[in-house]
């Protein structure tokens, strides 16, 4: 069987995104894994799949796999692309598009300059909204990571993030820190793991290690993770830029049980069909 696929990208976080609405295929979690090797397969940090919608009032369902074939509540730089997707596959005219994800509801607005504003739901603190182990909801939990003492924050976007402030990105300990508190048993289902450097109350620095992909060069509900908890640590006020490896992403949250909006860029890089297994 040949499938069709659109290479995409939201500021260098990259995507394999398949049109499963005229389009019928089942992936396995090995085949995605095989799929997401940038050696043996297409290559990306997750794979996004277009489906019909299970509720009628919605235009599309979403689902979203990491690269190691975990699948996942909410990609934020994922919502833009596959905004982006549905209309030059002509699956809809709209401009603005309601999507179904397994992380809830997600508002897409394709922008006449052609970036995508993405209504992100609200931030969520409370530790079991995550899952996060914690006795109670705080702006700053301390954690013990491989006998070091560090002060995160956490928020749930639909998915669990870790926000831990650094000084300097440049020098942040990603590589080292990233992958233990990814699999830190006080987050029974993992964590993404965001490095935030504050510039100004307007601007971040920020590096996500991200679950089940590793580093990667931006990620969306990482950036809004990362403003909201910033925000409830009152160092930042809205709106903020969030500057990441990839480039640019602009979040606008008025904080409380308020949405959060994201917005960015969307880009296609090739098509093409491959042969699955
Ligand atoms: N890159 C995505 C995040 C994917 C989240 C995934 N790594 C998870 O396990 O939650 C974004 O732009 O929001």
């Amino acid at each position: 069987m040949l499938l069709h696929f659109t290479k995409m990208h939201g500021l260098g976080n990259d995507f394999m995104v398949v049109d499963l609405v005229t389009q019928r295929a089942r992936l396995r979690d090995e085949q995605i894994r095989q799929l997401a090797d940038r050696r043996f397969g297409i290559g990306f940090d997750q794979l996004l799949v277009v489906e019909p919608p299970r509720d009628p009032d919605m235009d599309f369902r979403y689902r979203i796999y990491n690269a190691d074939g975990s699948e996942v509540e909410n990609c934020g730089n994922g919502a833009r692309c596959f905004a982006r997707f549905v209309r030059d596959q002509r699956l809809t005219h709209k401009r603005e598009i309601h999507v179904e994800t397994a992380g809830g509801p997600l508002t897409l607005v394709m922008r006449e300059d052609g970036q995508v504003t993405v209504d992100m739901g609200n931030p969520c603190f409370a530790p079991e909204a995550l899952p996060f182990d914690a006795a109670e909801d705080r702006p700053l939990h301390r954690l013990e990571v491989g006998g070091e003492t560090l002060e995160i924050g956490t928020v749930s976007m639909g998915n669990p993030h870790a926000v831990l402030r650094v000084d300097s990105v440049d020098t942040a300990p990603v590589e080292r820190l990233g992958p233990m508190i990814e699999h830190h048993p006080r987050f029974p289902r993992r964590v993404n793991v965001g490095f935030m450097q504050v510039v100004s109350p307007h601007e971040i620095r920020l590096r996500v290690f991200e679950r089940g992909s590793g580093e990667t060069l931006a990620c969306g509900t990482g950036a809004c993770a990362a403003v909201a908890s910033g925000m409830r640590q009152g160092l930042l006020e809205n709106p903020v830029t969030v500057h990441l490896r990839g480039g640019d992403l602009s979040i606008d949250w008025p904080g409380g049980d308020a949405p959060l909006l994201m917005t960015g860029p969307a880009e296609r890089v090739f098509e093409g069909r491959i042969a699955l297994a």
